[in-house]
């Protein structure tokens, strides 16, 4: 046999034994579904990597390429074990009315409770005619609205019923949380998921929760997130808005002034391309992807990020610095500079070196040149 035929051969052994991985996995999805496990368990992925690592060393595979195989593999099991559905956590519960359901976040939302059997009701922009017949028994209204429009929507449920639930999904914390705390006597609780609708599942994925009031009522609501997979992380909506400033509204602003910058200067993306090292190519797929969506999604969210502008005027300030220190050709200055924030970085610096490693391997592997 040739020796392509023989590496086909192998290929199809380890394309069958995939498949098998993937009905195993299914069956686990049904039982999860049954008994209310949680989807991810990271103790489990640990413990398994580890001895898949050892194994793989005394036969003389890198270790890397068995946890690579498998964490991609176990990408498959979230969302084949998701598309089993889930426990549903809170079988009393009532209607769950998702305002702005029709929207990409809440057609995800809309997708998960449904799975987790409750009964979803969207209560979309044309339907306020009906909203009353809508909210009936309601037990969470979900408020999922463009981000300038959410307290003025918040402001029309001051009428449901005492044990409703009422939380949000906006970027930004503080004001909705003080709408709904004002027009519901309620559990309240703000949320924000920190991750976009293209999502396959929510395994590993984070959502901030920002208490409002009667967490012991919604903590249910919780609890099933938990069942999805997702990572719940508590904050103040202060802490939480304080660090989007940093985490959105910079890194979109920077992103969009870069692509300004990239036109203005009439850069050909091709020859861009042709000439990237793998590190720039990300860079450029990080700020090319924001064009790719909604403008005006980001305009409301950088504009409505409170202490926006006084950072991004420091951020000014500090290229005009950094420019002096070119224009004086201060390369000791300039390497002062650097090696002061490589120690603010600390250890993070070779963390991230690491882990960009590892996607710039990813990406690479995905390349494909005539
Ligand atoms: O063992 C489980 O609980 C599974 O759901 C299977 C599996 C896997 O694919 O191996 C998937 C997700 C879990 O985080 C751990 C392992």
């Amino acid at each position: 046999m040739r020796l392509r035929d023989k590496i086909d051969d192998v290929d199809q052994q380890l394309l069958q034994l995939l498949a098998q991985r993937l009905k195993l996995v299914a069956e686990v999805g049904e039982v999860k579904s049954e008994h209310g496990l949680p989807i991810y368990v990271p103790s489990r992925e640990a413990a398994m990597l580890a001895r898949r690592r050892q194994e793989a060393e005394s036969l003389g595979v890198p270790p890397d390429l068995i946890e690579d195989i498998l964490r991609r593999a176990m990408r498959e099991s979230y969302s084949s074990e998701k598309d089993t559905g889930f426990k549903t956590v809170n079988p009393a519960a009532g209607p769950i009315v998702v305002v702005g359901g029709k929207g990409q976040l809440g057609r995800l939302f809309v997708q998960m409770f449904e799975l987790s059997g409750y009964e979803v009701r969207v209560l979309g922009s044309q339907d306020w005619a009906q909203a009353d017949d809508i909210l009936a028994g309601a037990s969470v209204v979900m408020v999922t609205v463009p981000i300038t429009r959410t307290v003025e929507i918040i402001e029309k449920f001051s009428t449901l019923p005492a044990d409703c639930i009422l939380c949000d999904l906006t970027s930004t914390k503080s004001d909705p949380l003080n709408a709904m705390l004002r027009v519901h006597q309620g559990p309240v609780v703000g949320l924000h998921p920190m991750f976009g609708p293209d999502i396959s599942s929510f395994a590993k994925q984070v959502i901030v929760v920002c208490d409002g009031r009667e967490s012991e009522r919604y903590q249910w609501l919780l609890d099933q997130f938990a069942l999805w997979g997702a990572k719940l992380k508590s904050a103040t909506a202060k802490d939480h808005d304080e660090a989007m400033g940093l985490v959105q509204a910079m890194r979109h602003f920077s992103s969009f002034v870069y692509g300004m910058h990239l036109k203005s200067e009439n850069a050909d993306i091709e020859q861009l391309l042709a000439f990237s090292s793998p590190i720039y190519r990300l860079e450029l797929a990080m700020v090319g992807r924001l064009f790719a969506q909604d403008p005006a999604l980001y305009a409301d969210i950088i504009l409505s990020s409170p202490d926006a502008l006084g950072m991004f005027r420091r951020y000014i300030e500090r290229f005009s610095d950094a420019i002096s220190c070119l224009e004086n050709n201060d390369r000791d200055g300039f390497i002062h500079q650097f090696s002061e924030v490589a120690d603010w970085f600390g250890q993070y610096a070779e963390q991230f070196m690491g882990e960009s490693r590892q996607m710039l391997l990813v990406a690479h592997d995905r390349r494909h040149i005539d």
